[in-house]
């Protein structure tokens, strides 16, 4: 059973007496099939079946309980039926752990050629050879049951920013609609999960629609779409002032590609536990190292004679064996090897932050000034 196991109700008291600003925040565990998810969780995105520049068991060393996959990129290559003939994705990419499938609808819009939106689902051609394909409710939550993932994702249309109230209230009722014969089509087993996913833009009401909508299908976690598209920080905060607290209290609550480590730091404040990003691997590729001391962009050539580790507490290979020098160089010249301590260091980051994060909610104390 995919549940959150929360602090008993009188701990939480105290947390929200000592702490006003972070009475929303909570940790726990999410129990799965394989293995349990501490919240607030991050997730590194693994697109194509692999974390890239990472090997799995190094992932596993940044302390992830979780890994994305994406369905799209799957569906299309290798294949979904195949992967499951080949025994599933777990297997295939040998990762043991929980690992969460996307529904494929946001990056069919973000990156097919040629697509049509109907009402039986989206029909697109392929990016790689221009195929047709049809992504709906149906084959999208099939697609992932032969992947074999532990957390199906819904399958909804992500409203664009800025939207009209009636483009948003027009889009949240097609995702309604979807997350029914999404829900319909799932194949409910012991420790595994599907998210249903409530959209409704910047509008308190059609937000609220949306959490009603889905709640009914009783999904056994849900996840906040339509944000982090461009409608900035303090957008994003206004809707998680609120959108959290429509959404059953005791069931996980995640918010997709998300993001900065201070924006992490605000929506679990608002009650967020699930995130996922594609920062800290991309940019960590692209030469950004995140540290305490800020982002190091280490190409910068301040850092081609800087003997001493991107952070000298930090526990990654990149920070115990190597120099910002080599570092520096690596990148420079596009050694795979840059690309690999990079993405480890930027991953250890990020999993440090989440462990602080839950530290300091269990003991009830401020987590304001991590970053
Ligand atoms: C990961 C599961 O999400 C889905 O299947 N649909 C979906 N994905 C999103 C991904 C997003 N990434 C960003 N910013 C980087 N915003 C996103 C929104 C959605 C969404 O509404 N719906
Ligand atoms: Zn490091």
């Amino acid at each position: 059973e995919v549940s959150i196991t929360k602090f008993p109700a009188d701990e939480r008291k105290i947390i929200a007496k000592a702490h006003d600003k972070y009475k929303k925040a909570r940790a726990g565990i999410i129990n799965t099939r394989h293995g349990q998810i501490h919240t607030p969780a991050f997730m590194p995105v693994g697109t194509k079946g692999t974390v890239k520049a990472m090997l799995p068991e190094s992932v596993q060393t940044t302390g992830a309980d979780i890994i994305l996959g994406n369905t799209y990129h799957l569906m299309l290559q290798p294949g979904a039926k195949r992967v499951f003939k080949l025994g599933g994705l777990h297997k295939f990419m040998n990762w043991s752990k929980p690992l969460l499938t996307d529904s494929g609808g946001f990056q069919v819009m973000s990156l097919s050629k040629l697509r049509k939106i109907t009402e039986e689902g989206v029909i697109f051609n392929s990016h790689i050879d221009g195929s047709k394909f049809m992504l709906s409710p149906e084959s999208s939550t099939e697609i992932q049951y032969l992947l074999g993932s532990t957390i199906t994702m819904a399958f909804d249309e992500c409203t664009p920013y800025p939207s009209t109230y009636e483009q948003a209230k027009s889009s949240m009722e097609l995702t309604s609609r979807w997350a029914k014969r999404s829900r319909k089509a799932f194949y409910s087993r012991d420790g595994y999960g599907q998210f249903g996913i409530i959209q409704g833009s910047i509008y308190n009401d059609l937000r609220l629609k949306s959490a009603l909508d889905l709640i009914e299908l009783d999904f056994e976690g849900y996840a906040i779409g339509g944000l982090a598209v461009g409608e900035g920080q303090e957008l994003m905060f206004k809707v998680l002032d609120y959108a959290p607290d429509l959404l059953p209290i005791n069931k996980p609550r995640y918010l997709m590609g998300v993001g900065k480590p201070a924006d992490i730091i605000g929506a679990v404040q608002r009650g967020i536990d699930m995130f996922d990003c594609v920062i800290p691997t991309r940019s960590g590729r692209n030469g950004q190292a995140f540290t305490k001391y800020g982002v190091v962009n280490i190409r910068n050539s301040k850092y081609k004679e800087d003997n001493t580790p991107l952070e000298e507490d930090c526990l990654c290979p990149a920070c115990k064996n190597y120099t910002k020098a080599y570092l520096h160089y690596l990148v420079k010249v596009k050694e795979i090897l840059g690309a690999m301590l990079m993405t480890w260091h930027n991953l250890m980051y990020f999993q440090k932050l989440m462990l602080r994060i839950r530290e300091y909610i269990a003991q009830g104390k401020d987590f304001d000034f991590i970053s």
